[in-house]
């Protein structure tokens, strides 16, 4: 028999639409035997993919109201479990722990960390725990972060001079903390901070490129739904991700470079002590159970500078914005600083213990604002029962903490900015308490709590002892969210600051 034009035109549309209903059935009976969560209704192939919205966190949540606090979503041939309530989320991040401590690594994942050898990414194993252990007791312990205070100090006196050079007009305060942030986390790793003119335009570059990573990790990308059709990067996020690692990698190897060559000229004797260094010497020293490569300590650095910057200096241009739209609240944190350091004292780190105003300020500002609103996804690596629904191995699980901190079943009035309720030291971060969970919980917790406690406190403490901030004249204030990986400010907060304190010195960088 043979077919003209239009004839087998209608007979492919024809195979088409059977293919696809015959899929959707089959997805139906499938989800329906394998007593998977409910959720919307998607579409053949593409599932639920169609429909995302790009602030997955609010639309997330708006999709737990219909289909309930565990559901599912077909990202193409990927199953998308989001959980919405204390009870699953405990199942996953406690209960299920181990099971539940893997990753699925997203393409634009494994691009940006040398083929995902940082401690994100790594599978759970040998190989993630002396990760872990390196960088939990080395670089982010309270001992060495003790040790490195004059650091921190120095940046934040250089930041204050810089503000005080532009009192009276317009300053970025996201951008100026994610530099003291940036210059902390460099100084920590090589010893090196930016300085001068270079400050604000490798500091902005930086930033950009920081940005840009988080929104490219948290992009759906259809290589991670349609595996087969990964290595032709659709959406071309694996070729911008490629465009971006370089510019770290480079700075990366010319320390790294730098290190051996003075360590060759100089001797062991001679040797920094920074953090680099004694990652250099692991390399050195080598172990033939979990070779630890010059691979790795890039993806190391990667890890700190990206998950080290972004989310410390988000969180703190959210308390302020959220600050300086309750004014009430910004005075009782002046007040509470004037009573505890002084009006002729600038705040050091050690008074940050003495501040409960200012700590309650924080954990409703990681409540309202969690930097990470879904974490960052788990992976099962055996099916297993969670809220009485199977939940494949292999799928990918988001843990939508940001719909649980704005649950009005847990929180009265969820959308007020009230750091009062906080007040009675009932929650913290150790993740045991599925209501309020901002840094994650179990074995993939924030492997940097006390490092952002101290910079979000010791830096806000700061910025509002200091100086008061006003908006400029037609400038809008607002604390709306822009989503990726990592919650952003949805524009930046720009504000005017007036000294507070009469000694000229304390705002001198020295
Ligand atoms: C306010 C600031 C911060 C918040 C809210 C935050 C929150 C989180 C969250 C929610 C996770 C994922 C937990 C999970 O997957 O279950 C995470 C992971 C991680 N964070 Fe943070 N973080 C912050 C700052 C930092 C800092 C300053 C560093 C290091 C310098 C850091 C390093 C890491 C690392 C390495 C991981 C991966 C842990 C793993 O997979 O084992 N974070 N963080």
């Amino acid at each position: 028999m043979i077919l003209y034009g239009g004839e087998s035109t209608t007979l492919i549309i024809a195979l088409l639409i059977i293919t696809a209903v015959t899929l959707y059935i089959y997805l139906f009976f499938k989800s329906k035997s394998q007593n998977l969560p409910p959720g919307p209704s998607g579409f053949p192939i593409f599932g639920n993919l169609l429909s995302l919205e790009p602030e997955l966190h609010t639309y997330f949540a708006g999709l737990a109201q219909t289909h309930g606090p565990i559901f599912k979503l077909w990202l193409g041939s990927k199953l998308g479990i989001v959980v919405s309530s204390p009870s699953t989320a405990r199942e996953i991040l406690k209960e299920h722990d181990t099971v539940f401590a893997n990753r699925d690594v997203p393409a634009a994942g494994r691009a940006a960390t040398y083929g995902g050898l940082d401690i994100v990414w790594t599978p759970y194993g040998p190989e993630w725990r002396m990760l872990r252990k390196i960088c939990v007791l080395k670089m982010l312990s309270n001992t060495t972060l003790d040790s490195v205070y004059e650091l921190r100090r120095g940046e934040v006196r250089r930041t204050v001079g810089y503000i005080h050079d532009r009192v009276g007009s317009k300053v970025n305060i996201g951008e100026q903390v994610f530099l003291t942030v940036l210059n902390v986390i460099t100084n920590m790793m090589w010893g090196a901070a930016v300085k001068g003119e270079e400050r604000e335009s490798l500091g902005a570059e930086f930033r950009e490129a920081v940005a840009e990573m988080t929104q490219l990790l948290g992009k759906p990308n259809l290589s991670d739904f349609f595996p087969r059709l990964a290595r032709f990067d659709l959406q071309g996020v694996v070729k911008e991700m490629n465009a971006l690692v370089p510019r770290f990698d480079r700075i990366f190897e010319k320390m790294i470079s730098e290190r051996v060559k003075k360590k060759e000229e100089k001797g062991k004797e001679n040797e920094s002590k920074d953090f680099l260094q004694f990652l250099l010497n692991l390399e050195e020293e080598g172990d033939s159970k979990t070779p630890f490569t010059s691979t790795h300590i890039k993806a190391l650095l990667m890890d700190m500078v990206v998950g080290g910057s972004d989310t410390s200096s988000n969180t703190i241009e959210f308390a302020m914005a959220e600050m300086m739209n309750k004014p009430e609240v910004l005075r009782k944190v002046q007040e509470e600083l004037e009573t505890v350091v002084g009006k002729d004292n600038l705040v050091e780190e050690f008074h940050i213990h003495k501040l409960p105003y200012l700590h309650a300020v924080m954990k409703e500002t990681l409540r309202l604002h969690p930097v990470l609103p879904l974490m960052v996804p788990h992976c099962p690596s055996e099916t297993t029962n969670v809220g009485g629904y199977t939940i494949p191995e292999g799928s990918r699980v988001f843990v939508n903490v940001w719909a649980i901190h704005r649950d009005p079943s847990i929180w009265e009035n969820p959308l007020e900015f009230d750091p009062a309720r906080f007040l009675d030291g009932k929650w913290d971060y150790s993740g045991n308490d599925f209501n309020y969970f901002p840094f994650g919980s179990g074995r993939r917790i924030c492997a940097g709590i006390a490092m952002a406690e101290r910079t979000v406190l010791y830096y806000t403490a700061t910025l509002v002892h200091l100086f008061d901030w006003t908006i400029p004249e037609g400038e809008n204030l607002e604390v709306s969210e822009k989503f990726g990986i990592v919650l952003k400010k949805k524009t930046p907060l720009i504000a005017i600051p007036t000294p507070r304190l009469s000694n000229p010195d304390f705002y001198r960088e020295n």
